[in-house]
């Protein structure tokens, strides 16, 4: 498997051990940076990671940023990504196995490496299920994206 990593100044703090776990998972990454603790803004790293699971040059993509939040509102404003803020186990393989999420972001600011890494692995092992009804609810959020939204 191949991952799209990012992480903004505040997530770099976390970026060495979830480089380690993904080693040591045996998955290639594309980093995409950032590469030190100056500030940089989560959505122009989001946008990154987002492209090269969109291109398939990455299966899955992971965000770091201070909490997840903003990286995970920046990523779900990208079409055919479907992001999660994942800082609990069940979080992390129900988000893949009901709504087929592609980009799992995470803030260091709120883990650390060791629980990190559970997360990490149970998100990268989980696969989409192939139940209907969870198929048609995917198939109704991109027509979501699809749709020129106006509030009712
Ligand atoms: O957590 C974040 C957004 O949800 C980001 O990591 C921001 O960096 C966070 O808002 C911290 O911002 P600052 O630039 O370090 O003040």
């Amino acid at each position: 498997m191949i991952v799209a990593l990012g992480n903004d100044h505040a997530g770099y703090p976390l970026k060495d051990g979830v480089l380690q776990i993904l080693r040591s998972l045996g998955v290639q990454v594309i980093d995409h940076g950032s590469y030190d603790a100056e500030p940089v803004d989560f959505p122009d790293i989001a946008r990154l990671v987002c492209d090269s699971v969109l291109t398939g040059q990455a299966q899955r993509g992971i965000m770091v940023c201070g909490t997840g939040v903003g990286a995970s509102i920046a990523a779900n404003k990208i079409p055919g990504i479907r992001a999660a803020v994942c800082h609990d186990i069940y979080s992390a393989h129900q988000c893949v196995e009901h709504d087929d999420v592609n980009v799992m972001c995470l803030g260091a600011q709120i883990v650390g490496p060791t629980v990190a890494a559970a997360y990490i692995e149970t998100f990268l092992k989980a696969e989409f299920s192939t139940e209907e009804h969870f198929r048609r609810r995917v198939a109704k959020l991109a027509e979501l994206e699809r749709a020129n939204y106006n509030p009712r």
